[in-house]
């Protein structure tokens, strides 16, 4: 089984006054493609910056960091930039979906990055709102859902290039139980078809969902037993 992500001896640290403040320290972390990975932890202790080291969204660490064969920490802004839109997609807590584009148009944006002719991106548009069982909200604006469908669309949308890697930045935190189990046994679902998924969470349900759990305090990583 090859490893989807490496990283060996990833650090991070922000300029203090009179030194440096540590928010990732030594981390050494191995992911398989497929595999469903939590990250859990106390407030504070690095889970969103180790999310956004992965995503490709923090080029500021020290270490190597390989994804899907790539050398990140060799990468420069552009060649990171088509990594990224090419291999990951984005769940983030608050849904982050454009307020002044229709579901359809929000699902279709992921697809305008790329060389994808109009009638396929149409054909791939119709067949993710089918999936999701949303067709009849495409023409809907994001304020017109409730939070559960709100996210069920950021879903889609993360999903629609079909990216080898998930990232969930506490994908139900802002949602009702029966939302959030919605949500987490879709992320599930789309893990048994292949997705590689790492998430950020707070609760040891969502956690269950996984196949491993990583742990997080002050900076360090310790995987769980
Ligand atoms: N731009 C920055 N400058 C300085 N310190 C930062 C910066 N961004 C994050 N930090 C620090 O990094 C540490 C880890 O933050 P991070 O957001 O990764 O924690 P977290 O585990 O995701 O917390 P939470 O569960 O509260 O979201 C915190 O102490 C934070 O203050």
């Amino acid at each position: 089984m090859s490893a989807l992500i490496e990283l060996k001896n990833v650090e991070r640290s922000y300029p203090l006054a009179g030194g440096r403040s540590w928010v990732l320290r030594n981390i050494n972390l191995s992911i398989d493609e497929g595999e469903f990975v939590s990250i859990m932890g106390p407030s504070g202790s690095g889970k969103t910056s180790l999310l956004n080291v992965l995503g490709l969204m923090d080029a500021e660490f020290e270490g190597e960091y390989r994804l899907a064969g790539n050398e990140v920490h060799r990468l420069n802004g552009k060649q990171r930039q088509a990594l990224q839109r090419e291999a990951i997609g984005f769940i983030f807590q608050h849904y982050h979906l454009l307020d002044d584009l229709t579901v359809a148009e929000n699902l279709d944006l992921p697809l305008s990055y790329r060389d994808i002719r109009a009638p396929e991106r149409k054909a791939l548009v119709g067949d993710i709102l089918d999936r999701f069982q949303i067709v009849g909200k495409k023409d809907l604006y994001p304020r017109q859902l409730s939070g559960g469908q709100q996210q069920l669309v950021a879903v889609a949308r993360a999903v629609i290039t079909r990216p080898k890697l998930l990232l969930a930045d506490e994908p139900t935190g802002a949602l009702h139980s029966t939302q959030g189990q919605m949500i987490m046994e879709l992320l599930a679902e789309l893990n048994r078809e292949g997705a590689t998924i790492v998430q950020v969470t707070h609760s040891p349900q969502n956690a269950t969902y996984g196949n491993r759990t990583v742990h997080l305090q002050d900076g360090w990583l310790t995987e769980a037993a």
